[in-house]
């Protein structure tokens, strides 16, 4: 990292994507962005789809300020030196009523008896894509909720969250405009994000919906994507 040559004022804020944009596509998070995200000199938001443990951890072992937005925009949390708030949105008992239908139709949420990927969900559930997809959509739209899929997780969410709702809400406690962050993400729960923030790329791995919706495509996938989007901003800004 070239620190001592970053002007800080000069670099924006960042809300980054945590799979597919941090990870490969095991969702193994490379190393490389451990120095990357903890010199970054302009507060980093890690906004993904996962439970809030997820990211939390993440900005622990990082060496971040928690500043997070998880659950696609469903639960908003900043434990800071400044600040602490956790702000909840969405609806999880609509969602767990989703889940029981889906069951009751035979269909499985697809992550074995412990099921880790929603044991600690506020306000939506997620289910694997290996389950069917098509009775999971006509379900959640009979219950007014819809349905996400992020390449990782299909997300059954009420439609008036997103990860572009949570970022306005970090972006507010911060004193900052959500116009004023780079995003960086990989799939359709990142496009909100794209859309609040000023300015957005997508990994080269990203989905259509990403890739439409961002100002710049990386050359590079994955975290190199990521890293390749780092560069662009810090040689632009
Ligand atoms: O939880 C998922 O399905 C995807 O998570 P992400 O938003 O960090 O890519
Ligand atoms: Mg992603």
């Amino acid at each position: 990292m070239d620190r001592a040559d970053d002007a800080p004022d000069a670099r924006p804020p960042l809300a980054v994507d945590i799979d597919g944009t941090l990870t490969d596509r095991n969702r193994v998070v490379d190393p490389r962005i451990f120095d990357a995200l903890r010199g970054w000199p302009a507060p980093v938001v890690l906004a993904t789809g996962k439970a809030l443990p997820y990211p939390v951890a993440l900005c622990e072992f990082v060496g971040l300020p928690t500043l997070v937005v998880a659950e696609n925009g469903g639960v908003v949390c900043l434990d800071t030196d400044t600040h602490d708030e956790i702000v909840a949105a969405g609806d999880r008992a609509a969602a767990d009523r989703v889940a029981a239908a889906y069951r009751d139709a035979g269909h499985d949420l697809g992550w074995g008896s412990l099921d880790l990927v929603n044991r600690w969900r506020e306000t939506e559930i997620a289910v694997s894509r290996d389950a069917p997809l098509a009775p999971l959509r006509e379900i959640a739209v009979d219950h007014g909720l819809d349905v996400v899929d992020t390449g990782f997780a299909y997300h059954v969410v009420s439609p008036d969250v997103d990860k572009g709702y949570g970022l306005s809400i970090v972006a507010d406690r911060l004193g900052r405009d959500p116009a004023e962050f780079v995003a960086i993400g990989d799939s359709a729960n990142d496009v909100a994000t794209f859309e609040a923030a000023g300015r957005s790329f997508a990994v080269a791995n990203a989905d259509e919906a990403a890739t439409r919706a961002a100002d710049r495509v990386t050359d590079a996938a994955y975290a190199d994507g990521f890293l390749e989007a780092l560069r662009i901003v810090r040689s632009s800004s």
